[in-house]
């Protein structure tokens, strides 16, 4: 392993952008399969493999909805976060604030309780075994009904104190963030922190439209936002974070190639720009291969991979202490690794 790979590698770092559906391997997915008698269309985890070739976002959206068929049982959502954090201990990652979401299973008949109560399970054996703390961010699907968000906000409300905040994913164009002013006002009232994809595929008035109608925390890819001067400028100025996904970015050619990918203008924008993984199992990499990845193409250095760390907890829904405490051992390790 490199030097610079060894760096990356050991440097504590959060995951703020991570679709735990995203993250079930075609290994996890054909034992699952076997275990609740699921039928899948392939003949092998090979063939899985091969079929994740996409070319924009709803062809990976197709694939992952159908593999997500696998997961029925509290025990299958425990399995599926234990299998992310075991894999990501390996990555540094100390800290990690998923998405899930919950309409792609209560629309199959799994209990909304089976759902949070197995993640919450995988979360809490992953903080005793690993010591990664971790959220929970419950995602609205904006290709369903304003209706159907509000009647999952509605199913959420025994476990508000195990959820952090709600996100939007799921088919981004012909799907504005104004569709659900509404709702996400309702889980403001809540107390809930608010994030949204925006500026993935859809243009930069939807990452508008996030910032002013939605009033988010925080900017889930926000890579189109690059073509509006003054929007980049904005969202410099008021120290949004946004939740960068290199190799997304290329699976789903919404960048040509990881030698082109914005990163390091995002980051000489003054942009809180942070890396992430959002669907490893099926863009080709955790968060640690991100950061190689773009580390490569973009001839990153220490100095701009800790600030990528850094951001990752300033951009986090820690409370203060925490995150004090967790820059404060980005700087003893940079130290240490200078
Ligand atoms: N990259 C992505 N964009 C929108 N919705 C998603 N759901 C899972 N991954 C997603
Ligand atoms: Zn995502």
């Amino acid at each position: 392993m490199s030097d610079l790979d060894a760096f990356i590698t050991g440097l504590p770092k959060a995951e703020l952008h991570l679709h735990i559906e995203g993250s079930l391997e075609p290994e996890l997915m054909f034992a699952l399969a076997k275990r609740n008698g699921v039928a899948i269309p392939y003949a092998s985890v090979d063939e899985v493999r091969a079929a994740y070739d996409f070319s924009n976002l709803q062809d990976f959206l197709d694939i992952y909805y159908a593999g997500a068929d696998v997961l029925r049982t509290r025990a299958d959502f425990r399995d599926l976060a234990t299998a992310y954090f075991d894999r990501v201990a390996a990555d540094g990652v100390v800290h990690s604030e998923i998405f899930f979401d919950p309409q792609t299973h209560t629309d199959r008949g799994i209990p909304f309780a089976d759902v949070i109560e197995g993640l919450c399970d995988g979360m809490a054996d992953a903080e005793a075994k690993h010591g990664i703390t971790s959220k929970l961010i419950l995602c609205f699907l904006r290709h369903l009904s304003e209706e159907a968000a509000f009647a999952t906000l509605d199913a959420a409300e025994p476990w508000l104190d195990r959820i952090a905040g709600v996100g939007l994913d799921s088919s981004e164009v012909g799907h504005p963030p104004a569709k659900f002013e509404r709702v996400f006002a309702a889980a403001r009232a809540k107390g809930l922190k608010l994030v949204a994809h925006a500026g993935e595929e859809g243009p930069p008035d939807y990452v508008r439209e996030a910032l002013d109608l939605l009033h988010i925390d925080r900017l889930d890819h926000g890579n189109r936002s690059l073509e509006d001067p003054a929007l980049t400028a904005r969202l410099a100025r008021t120290g949004m974070t946004l939740t960068v996904c290199p190799l997304s970015n290329v699976k789903l050619c919404n960048v040509p190639s990881i030698d082109v990918h914005p990163i390091d203008r995002m980051l000489e924008l003054g942009l809180r720009a942070t890396v992430n993984s959002d669907d490893p199992a099926y863009f080709g990499g955790y968060i640690g291969e991100n950061f190689r990845a773009a580390a490569a193409g973009r001839n990153l250095d220490k100095r701009q991979l800790a600030t990528l760390a850094r951001n990752s907890f300033l951009g986090s829904f820690l409370d203060d202490a925490a995150v004090a405490d967790h820059l404060a051992k980005i700087d003893a390790y940079v130290e240490a690794h200078a």
